[in-house]
């Protein structure tokens, strides 16, 4: 069951228009939010000029466009180099394929046609700097329409700035990542004022040396440092918390209902749990957090103990969060339930597996499932831009022909590092909807540029000079290559691996059906689509010239969803050497064709069941004729002489060659 709301269905879209507050174009309301993402790209202060008017809605008069200024295109960075794979198309669906309010004369047509290639994002003239964030402040008060960009538009403020109290984590988990914070020396958060939805702030144009950039790369991961706390900075997932959806009245009205995340990898699940954290820590609610990954039985019956006396005597509420519910089994999910049926604690699951097959019904049936998307190329921008100013890093249009590097002014107001606008776009395309690995990736591209230069600078004896450092596409995809190697999970890629361990494994080359196995998992592939894959080889390839290998592949799937990664990726590995070295007989598997083949290509009515084959549990059938003259045959000893095939299809042998 899903959260939707008015922009679900299509053909309300349709009729149902509204007006960009930042742009003024008249578009759909599905397509709002996702527009606004990145109308405010490129109006940051909400300054855009109206689009309607004499000159027709979206088009700009010429001659407003603040000279020197290029408007961010948003089909462009959405069509990113490799238009056709699946994910690219994936990638634009649901979000509309709206582009922005556009520049100059083409803005409706941006916003109706597909995405084009060509052009690269389009950034402020070097070296001013200007932010490209729609969540940096630094321009005064935050526009209103910025509240959409994650959905928001509530009065009621989610993110009054109040450092939010540290979740209360039982074992290890995500949500220990925030409670270590205090301690950590390489502890930084992401400066709130830099892309806070108040208003105010670190302006994008502070410029930072290169020294004071990597010094806040250091210690934790940026995607933990990124995380937001309100649901302003919450980009994308307008389907599930967007304006007007049920689940974000409930949260702005804290009534949090027991609900089960379900979303790929890094789409926000634990984020989204963050943000509930944060505010109902406001509303005194009590926050704690499982890992379903290392949590007891024991551990989950102390948090409803103390759920049960915080209620009992302090009258306080409890919302346990769960990551990856799905690595409880069925008994260990049981133990909710009747908590969850009287309100002593509300459960809130996050999960990457389906919930209709790994969640207990009983449990589903009492909870709300929120369906979280793989964030769009468009929101993956945003979120690195928000990473980008918040360490005020300063994008360059890589179009244009100024190197940045070789300016000569020393001002130390100018921005130290730089990065290119088509790296943050093809860190956006890469990462495949998971803004972990592109965070991730973008600290490993930015510390590796920086200390590669202080290397270079002590190798060479020059001093080590905070100047300009221009990180490339070929950086970030150095970065991303060390933190994720590239490979598209939903693309191609998937495919072609598979297909390639499936061959190896055929051909009994075991060392490269480890390669393969090795190159989807340390690309992020679910280990549970290789077992599955594993499970059919058994069965099409090994068959019965070795039966336990079907066992073993169901063995290995069941390990996997038990232990999950990394710890399961040696037991698919062994599968896969066991798989890679055993016999091979695909008898079973052509027979079965060969019936399937004589099923389909059959003219008129499948022949009946032959009488004696019937079974006969009533007198009536019996009297018919049903099993009428059947051998059983455990009363013979020698072989018994009966046809079991429709008469026919007598003689065929479905082993031998295809008849039909
Ligand atoms: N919708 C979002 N808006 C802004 N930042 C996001 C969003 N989703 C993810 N992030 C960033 O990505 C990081 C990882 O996201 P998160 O931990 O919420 O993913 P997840 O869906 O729980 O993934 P997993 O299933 O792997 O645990 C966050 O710390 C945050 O910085």
């Amino acid at each position: 069951m899903e959260v939707s709301g008015p922009e679900d269905d299509p053909f309300l879209s349709q009729l149902h228009q509204v007006q960009c507050p930042v742009c003024q174009q008249m578009m759909p309301a599905a397509h709002i939010n996702s527009h606004l993402d990145r109308c405010l790209l490129l109006n940051p202060a909400g300054h855009a000029e109206p689009a309607a008017g004499p000159h027709g809605p979206g088009e700009r008069p010429k001659g407003l466009s603040p000279p020197g200024t290029k408007r961010r295109r948003l089909s462009e960075s959405s069509a990113l180099k490799q238009p056709a794979t699946p994910t690219a198309a994936e990638s634009s669906e649901g979000e509309g394929e709206e582009g922005d309010d556009g520049g100059e004369t083409e803005s409706r047509e941006s916003y109706d046609a597909p995405p084009t290639p060509s052009g690269a994002r389009l950034i402020p003239d070097f070296p001013v700097a200007r932010a490209s964030s729609p969540a940096r402040k630094g321009s005064g008060k935050r526009p209103a329409a910025a509240a959409a960009v994650a959905g928001s538009a509530s009065p009621r403020s989610w993110d009054e700035a109040e450092a939010p109290e540290e979740e209360e984590a039982v074992g290890e988990g995500d949500g220990d990542a925030d409670a270590e914070g205090e301690d950590d020396p390489g502890h930084w958060e992401a400066d709130p004022a830099a892309f806070g939805a108040s208003g105010g702030g670190r302006a994008h144009s502070r410029a930072l040396a290169a020294e004071e950039i990597r010094q806040m790369l250091e210690g934790k991961p940026l995607a933990d440092k990124m995380r937001p706390d309100t649901l302003q900075d919450y980009i994308g997932q307008s389907r599930a918390v967007g304006q007007e959806t049920l689940l974000r009245s409930l949260l702005e009205t804290n009534e949090i209902p027991s609900l089960i995340l379900w979303g790929p990898p890094g789409c926000g699940k634990t984020t989204l749990a963050h943000i509930i954290a944060n505010n109902s820590k406001k509303h005194s609610i009590r926050f704690v957090t499982l890992s379903a990954t290392n949590a007891k039985t024991n551990d989950v019956r102390d948090v409803i103990k103390q759920a049960q006396n915080e209620k009992s005597f302090f009258k306080r509420k409890t919302i346990l969060f769960i990551d990856e519910i799905h690595r409880f089994n069925k008994s260990q999910q049981d133990t909710f339930l009747p908590h969850v049926e009287c309100g002593t604690i509300t459960l809130i699951g996050a999960t990457t597996e389906n919930p209709s097959f790994q969640v207990n019904a009983a449990l589903l049936s009492r909870c709300r499932v929120i369906v979280l998307e793989k964030l769009p190329v468009e929101a993956m921008v945003t979120i690195l831009m928000r990473a980008i100013n918040s360490l005020g890093i300063h994008v360059l249009d890589s179009s244009r022909s100024t190197d940045p590097l070789s300016h000569s002014s020393n001002s130390s107001s100018e921005p130290s590092v730089f990065i290119e606008d088509k790296a943050v776009d093809t860190l956006a395309y890469l990462s495949d909807g998971d803004a972990r690995i592109g965070l991730n990736g973008l600290q490993l591209a930015v510390l590796a540029r920086l200390s590669s230069r202080k290397m270079f600078c002590k190798k060479s004896g020059q001093a080590y000079s905070p100047s300009r450092v221009l990180i490339t596409e070929n950086d970030v995809k150095e970065g991303l290559q060390k933190s994720h190697i590239l490979y598209d999970r939903a693309g191609e890629e998937h495919y072609n691996c598979i297909s390639a361990l499936h061959k190896s494994m055929r051909g009994s080359d075991a060392s490269a059906s480890l390669y393969w196995l090795a190159r989807m998992l340390e690309g992020g592939e679910d280990p549970l689509y290789v077992a599955r894959r594993l499970v059919r080889f058994a069965s099409e390839d090994i068959g019965l010239a070795d039966p336990s290998a079907l066992p073993q592949a169901v063995a290995a799937y069941q390990g996997c969803h038990f232990i999950g990664m990394p710890e399961c990726e040696v037991l698919l590995a062994q599968c896969v050497v066991y798989f890679a070295r055993a016999p091979k007989s695909i008898e079973v598997y052509s027979a079965y064709n060969n019936v399937k083949a004589c099923l389909r290509n059959h003219q008129g009515p499948l022949p009946p069941v032959p009488l004696h084959l019937r079974n006969a549990p009533t007198r009536l059938m019996k009297d018919l004729g049903y099993g009428k003259g059947y051998k059983y045959n455990p009363m013979y000893s020698e072989p018994v002489d009966q046809e079991y095939l429709p008469e026919e299809l007598r003689g065929v042998d479905f082993f031998k060659q295809r008849r039909c």
